[in-house]
């Protein structure tokens, strides 16, 4: 199976729905928050305030590169990772990419009082969100292969089963699928 790779803005539900399709799905998930906090040792906030943001983003760039060798899985990216266009190139070459989508209002409602986004630790937190969302929304757009809405109107295990369903009729997903594809 081709690896099915979520992206989307902080809170649009990634790491949840992804867990979910994968639970769904038989494959392996992969969160690469986690997975480069596992590698580093480190918490996310921390690693921004000790290292910088450049220096994430090389080990987001890594961690792409390498998650797209390998097939099967389900990945849930950083809210960020799509912002490089080589990141994009390489979670294509692996797999197919998929766009959460969630209206501005819901981002801020799951994100409110969520003091872990260094991106957000500005004087005005509102604007700082607004205007992250609103650079990136067509980014995102442009990097997916498919676009799923998930403001919440459908519980997580639903969306993995919605999400699922238009994956598998893409014909970028089934080119090359393989046998268990
Ligand atoms: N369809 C849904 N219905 C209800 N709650 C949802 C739904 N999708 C996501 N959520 C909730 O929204 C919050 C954010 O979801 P999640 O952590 O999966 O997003 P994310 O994109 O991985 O965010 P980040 O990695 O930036 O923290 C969680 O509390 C999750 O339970
Ligand atoms: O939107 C972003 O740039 C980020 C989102 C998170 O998933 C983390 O990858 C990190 O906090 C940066
Ligand atoms: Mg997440």
């Amino acid at each position: 199976m081709k690896n099915v790779v979520l992206c989307g803005f902080m809170g649009s539900g990634k790491s949840s729905v992804g867990a979910a399709l994968a639970a769904l799905t038989g494959a392996r998930f992969v969160d690469m928050d986690r997975y480069i906090e596992k590698q580093e040792n480190k918490r996310i906030p921390a690693i921004f305030h000790e290292k910088g943001e450049g220096y994430f983003r090389q080990l987001e760039s890594l961690a792409a590169a390498a998650l797209s060798k390998e097939s099967g899985q389900i990945i849930a990216t950083g809210g960020g990772a799509v912002m490089r266009a080589e990141n994009v190139q390489a979670f294509r070459s692996g797999g197919v990419i998929v766009l959460l989508d969630v209206p501005l209002h819901v981002v801020q409602r799951r994100l409110r009082g969520d003091r872990s986004r260094p991106l957000l630790n500005t004087r005005d937190r509102g604007r700082a969100l607004r205007e992250l969302y609103c650079k990136r929304l067509p980014v995102y757009r442009a990097a997916a292969d498919l676009v799923v809405e998930n403001r919440g109107a459908l519980p997580v295990s639903q969306m993995a089963g919605r999400v699922w369903e238009a994956v598998r009729a893409l014909p970028a997903f089934q080119e090359n699928a393989g046998p268990t594809g």
